[in-house]
């Protein structure tokens, strides 16, 4: 059964009295992973937060539906809304600094997130934040769990923030250029980590970034947006060795030079059929 459904999602601005997201549609089951790329506004961070509850002021869901772990999103109460945040659907975000307090000590931070979310008592909290930063693959996770925002690297506070959003056990992981900010080889980690997550946990996940290297890398189905529209839409496979649409055609030519080639999937039959060629006079 999938996890989450979006059937014609629309999402309109009341204030602009425009609809920024047209028509989304996508299911993913659990353990899969779905990418949605395209240019800087889009509509990609608004389709993950409609699926977050958490759209900005005059957004809204105006049309389509979501149904995320059998219940219709459009039905739920703000608190039916809390509930479900952390426990079935969590996020992480660019910027990991401004998630944090940066006066409280990060192990204290996941340790709340397990005491409000889990009902755990502090001495659980604090053991079961020390697992999850190990889980994460923080070196010395007892020194780390000391320690204040401040005093770690944009790497190290990416993954605190990725053990504080699965500190609840959520089936499903929303990364939002999570590893924009990182450089490469920091990136390729927090990219294996989230692929480690999948594997162990069967964990659900859904990746924007404007970096079809990463979306090659991680995902089963990808999305290619513009101006609010899926240009594009289907197997990762399928969008990189075939893409049907020029905008996603220029996507790839972008991203050739990042050695996007790197990233395909291996043992695809269509390797050598990659239309570089065809790719060469896009854009
Ligand atoms: N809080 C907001 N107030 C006003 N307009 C917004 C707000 N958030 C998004 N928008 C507008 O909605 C559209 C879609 O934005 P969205 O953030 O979903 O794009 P995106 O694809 O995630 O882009 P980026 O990669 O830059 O985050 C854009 O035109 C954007 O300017």
């Amino acid at each position: 059964m999938a996890l989450l459904r979006l059937r014609n999602v629309r999402v309109h601005d009341a204030v602009g009295d425009r609809d920024v997201v047209h028509s989304v549609s996508f299911e993913l089951a659990p353990g899969r992973v779905v990418g949605i790329v395209g240019e800087s506004g889009s509509g990609k961070t608004l389709t993950c937060r409609a699926v977050l509850g958490i759209l900005p002021e005059h957004f809204t869901v105006a049309g389509g539906s979501i149904e995320l772990a059998g219940r219709d999103t459009a039905t739920l109460t703000p608190r039916e809304w809390t509930d479900l945040r952390g426990s079935v659907v969590s996020a992480v975000f660019q910027d990991p600094a401004s998630y944090l307090n940066p006066s409280i000590r990060v192990g204290a931070q996941i340790a709340e997130v397990v005491r409000v979310k889990k009902g755990a008592g502090r001495r659980e909290a604090r053991r079961r934040a020390i697992e999850l930063l190990e889980a994460v693959r923080l070196r010395d996770p007892d020194v780390v769990y000391q320690q204040y925002p401040h005093e770690l690297s944009g790497g190290m506070l990416q993954r605190v923030l990725i053990a504080a959003a699965i500190a609840a056990d959520p089936q499903l992981l929303i990364a939002d250029e999570a590893t924009t900010a990182l450089d490469v080889t920091v990136q390729a980690e927090i990219l294996d980590l989230l692929t480690d997550l999948r594997e162990r946990t069967g964990l659900a996940l859904i990746v924007v970034s404007h970096d079809l290297a990463v979306v090659a890398q991680l995902c089963d189905e990808v999305l290619v947006m513009r101006a609010g529209e899926v240009v594009e839409q289907g197997t990762a496979a399928d969008i990189l060795y075939d893409p049907q649409h020029d905008y996603t055609r220029l996507l790839i030519a972008e991203h050739r030079q990042y050695g996007l080639n790197r990233f395909l999937l291996e043992d695809d039959p269509r390797d050598e059929l990659v239309p570089l060629k065809e790719l060469n006079h896009v854009g």
